[in-house]
């Protein structure tokens, strides 16, 4: 029974049902479109139904037999498509005021040779297509869009003029990477969360030969461990099922010709450290699923706020590694150790938030530098733009003073509290929609862990009781400036 497709009986029953497909479906095609016609190998009309003699404005389909195409049909394409024997599957025809949309197949003997062709006009109308090419303009709009937006953002934001300190340390950090900027060697920034290390990156980058190439960054302690080879390295086609399975480019090439930001790198896990030790040494690597060597031309930027040695030393970061990124290191130093930056710091920073949320030119008073510079900072410049932009939110005065820190540096400790307010008592820090104070919350909780992890994220995410990932990617949301 299990042979039973093989059977003489069975095969003309196949062969039978096969031929009547053939026939409907010719049947079909011709009663529901616009026109059809078929020419022989010399591009000879051998058949045309009345509609498309109609259509064509012919006397009857009869008198268009034996004719050679073009006679007929001046634009005709059926003879390009005997002579090649390439179908044609869509097109449009200009014919007088119409233009049809037409397909044209060409007909082959059994032993494959063209003996003729077949065309169907299958609407009179391009306008019939119409939701189809909407939907397409649609795409493709919104295809150049992502892909406008994505070069965009693979362009360098920040320059030195950015980087925002006169302090002899912030001066120090700016001179080395200038110098630094000019040559193509690996960099490695070291220095706590939110000291400016991607800023400095980024100005390196913008400042080097290869600005007019991408700059790549990437978190190595956001990605998940699992996913890190693939963003590094990209996918070979094949080497995956689903979405994947066309393969795609990894941040290494991505980056060809520029730079890429390794941001945290000291999360690297072991195994991938000797890929990355490979590409920094060879240029080369290999795609995940892939034995085929890709050579790249990319600097590397790497960034930690990890102590480097002391991993060498437990063995979680290779000694080889470290030292070929610590060729040239640039430390950022802690916004508590240069206290006298403050002034510049917050003007700057005031005037960026200004730009991006519109309304007055904010300024700072005395005595709320005085505030400020009492705080610890342990989430550094990107803690004080945090606490900036929510005393902006939080009062109208155009110069802050030193009450309009009250509520938001209250959870920072007593060193942090400002002089008692002569003025008015300000509104609890909660007051206000119900997200904005969820918001505030969340951030306080987040600068409270953080101080109490010195500035250490890892840390700082376990005592949230959340993933590194969903740190950072608040933290990102705080750089993004939404609102709380
Ligand atoms: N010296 C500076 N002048 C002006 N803005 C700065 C300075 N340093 C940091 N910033 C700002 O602070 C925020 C955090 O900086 P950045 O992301 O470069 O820090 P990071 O050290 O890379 O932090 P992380 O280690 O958490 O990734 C950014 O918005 C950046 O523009």
């Amino acid at each position: 029974m299990a042979q039973a497709h093989r059977l003489p009986s069975f095969l003309d029953h196949a062969e039978s049902i096969r031929r009547q497909a053939a026939q409907y479906l010719f049947d079909y095609f011709e009663s529901s479109c616009e026109g059809a016609m078929a020419v022989d190998g010399e591009a000879r009309i051998v058949w045309m139904n009345e509609q498309y003699a109609q259509f064509l404005g012919l006397p009857d389909a009869e008198w268009a037999l034996g004719r050679p195409v073009e006679e007929v049909i001046p634009q005709s394409l059926m003879r390009e498509v005997v002579e090649t024997g390439e179908p044609i599957l869509l097109d449009i025809m200009q014919h007088g005021e119409h233009s049809p949309v037409v397909t044209r197949l060409p007909l082959r003997d059994a032993g494959g040779r063209v003996i003729g062709a077949v065309g169907f006009v299958l609407f009179d109308d391009p306008r019939s297509l119409q939701p189809v090419m909407t939907k397409f303009t649609r795409l493709r709009a919104e295809l150049d869009a992502a892909r406008r937006e994505l070069s965009e953002s693979r362009r360098a934001r920040y320059r030195f003029e950015d980087f925002v300190g006169v302090s002899a340390a912030a001066t120090e950090v700016k001179r080395q990477a200038r110098r630094i900027a000019q040559g193509g060697a690996t960099v490695l920034l070291l220095g706590e969360t939110g000291t400016g290390k991607e800023l400095v990156a980024q100005a390196i980058h913008a400042a080097s030969a290869r600005a007019g190439h991408p700059f790549v960054g990437m978190n190595v302690a956001a990605v998940p461990e699992g996913l890190l080879e693939a963003e590094f390295f990209g996918v070979a086609p094949g080497a995956y099922t689903g979405a994947d399975r066309r393969g795609r480019d990894g941040k290494f090439k991505l980056a060809e010709g520029g730079t890429l930001f390794l941001d945290e790198v000291g999360d690297m896990p072991l195994h991938l450290q000797a890929k990355l030790l490979r590409v920094l040494q060879e240029q080369e690597f290999e795609p995940v699923g892939s034995n085929r060597v890709q050579r790249v031309d990319v600097r590397v930027i790497a960034a930690t706020s990890r102590d480097l040695p002391a991993m060498v030393a437990d063995g979680r970061f290779r000694a080889d590694l470290y030292f070929r990124l610590n060729v040239l290191p640039i430390t950022l130093p802690p916004l508590r150790t240069r206290r006298e930056d403050l002034p510049a710091l917050a003007d700057a920073l005031l005037a960026r938030i200004g730009e991006r949320n519109g309304g007055p030119r904010r300024s700072i008073a005395a005595s709320a530098l005085e505030v400020l510079a009492a705080y610890d900072w342990p989430g550094n410049v990107r803690e004080l733009a945090n606490v900036l932009e929510r005393a902006t939110m939080l009062s109208d005065r155009r110069r802050l003073e030193a009450v309009d820190f009250a509520g938001i540096l209250a959870g920072a400790g007593p060193a942090a509290r400002p002089p008692a307010a002569p003025a008015a008592a300000p509104a609890p820090a909660g007051a206000g929609p119900l997200a904005a104070a969820v918001a505030a919350a969340e951030r306080d909780a987040i600068r409270a862990a953080l101080a109490a992890a010195g500035g250490r994220k890892v840390e700082a995410a376990r005592i949230l009781g959340i993933s590194r990932a969903t740190l950072y990617e608040k933290l990102a949301q705080f750089d993004a400036g939404d609102p709380v």
